[in-house]
């Protein structure tokens, strides 16, 4: 491809942080390995809390300056991680953050939720015409865990890699592309269900006073839903760094974390997926036991069913 490196992913999200927390160790392993990697946020997250009681009047409800603020917070957290192309959908502020599913953000003029998918869509083909990604992530279509932003991150992501491919779509936004893999953010249950064992046995030893569990961690599925698994354990830290960036929204006592709901959940740094277009590769970490160090430097416990190999790289099989 002229041009262009030979290895280009795609990450779709809906917020400033998911990134960081849904991937970063996956960022920072490929972008130090010479991919291209480029994220698309949809919104600037201007709904978010405030967990720094000294910017709590960047609140929506107060001088609602949380987006610009959040821009900020992204782009150090992409600095962690080596990443230099993020972009927002559309243009900084073009979506706005939605809010919680029922809030009445949901319906507010510009918000993401209520955007016209095809709109949205249109210009995520764009970049996916510009920057030819083999690779895509986004989230399942719950979103993770249901957040309207998530879910419409999914639907837009989804829409637009088959409208990108289509020639007779926008000619004027570039030659079509096909995507040839793309994978959803996934957490098997049983490293979830460790972790969180690990962190209510040290609990008292963290800054947080309570844990969450694993109904609190997005994309959690049973083992045999699992085709891929990055292990991330060399960029542990640029991780929790990236993650600490997000100072509004995440407190990093590794290896956990929390949201600003204060409940402490495991920062894992073997990040799992689910391959949903594209051929899984043949070759993988061996079907037995549980492999991958589900949080940093703590090797997980979960064994696993599959019978199939997982595959350890997300460019297995794909051409330059
Ligand atoms: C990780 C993520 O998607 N965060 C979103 C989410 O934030 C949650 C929200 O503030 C909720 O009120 C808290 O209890 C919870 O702890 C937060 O994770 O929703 C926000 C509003 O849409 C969004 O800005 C934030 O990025
Ligand atoms: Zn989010």
């Amino acid at each position: 491809m002229k041009d262009l490196p030979d290895r280009r992913l795609l990450l779709v999200h809906a917020h400033p942080d998911d990134e960081s927390i849904n991937n970063g160790a996956t960022m920072a392993k490929y972008a130090a390995e010479g991919a291209r990697v480029t994220l698309v946020t949809c919104t600037l997250g201007e709904e978010g809390e405030v967990i720094p009681p000294a910017l709590a009047h960047l609140a929506p409800d107060r001088d609602d300056a949380l987006g610009p603020h959040r821009v900020g917070e992204l782009a150090a957290a992409m600095a962690e991680l080596g990443v230099s192309d993020h972009r927002f959908l559309g243009g900084p502020g073009r979506y706005r953050d939605s809010g919680m599913m029922g809030a009445p953000q949901n319906h507010r003029p510009g918000a993401f939720w209520s955007a016209d998918l095809d709109e949205a869509a249109g210009h995520l083909v764009a970049v996916v015409r510009e920057v030819r990604p083999q690779v895509l992530i986004t989230y399942d279509p719950n979103g993770g865990y249901g957040h309207p932003d998530h879910i419409q991150a999914h639907r837009v992501a989804m829409r637009a890699a088959e409208l990108a491919a289509d020639p007779g779509f926008r000619p004027d936004l570039g030659a079509p592309w096909e995507i040839a893999k793309i994978y959803w953010n996934r957490v098997p249950r049983p490293v979830a269900e460790s972790a969180f064992g690990r962190l209510r046995e040290v609990l008292d030893k963290t800054p947080f006073a309570k844990a969450g569990s694993v109904d609190d961690v997005p994309g959690v599925v049973d083992d045999p839903v699992i085709t891929t698994e990055i292990d991330g354990a060399a960029f542990a830290v640029a991780k929790a760094s990236a993650m600490r960036a997000h100072v509004t929204q995440i407190e990093v006592a590794e290896p956990w974390f929390a949201l600003s709901n204060a409940l402490a959940q495991p920062l894992l740094t073997t990040e799992y997926y689910e391959l949903v277009r594209g051929e899984r590769s043949e070759t993988g970490v061996p079907s037995a036991g549980g492999r991958g160090s589900g949080e940093t430097g703590i090797p997980s416990a979960g064994g696993r069913v599959s019978a199939d190999p997982r595959e350890t790289d997300l460019f297995q099989g794909v051409a330059p």
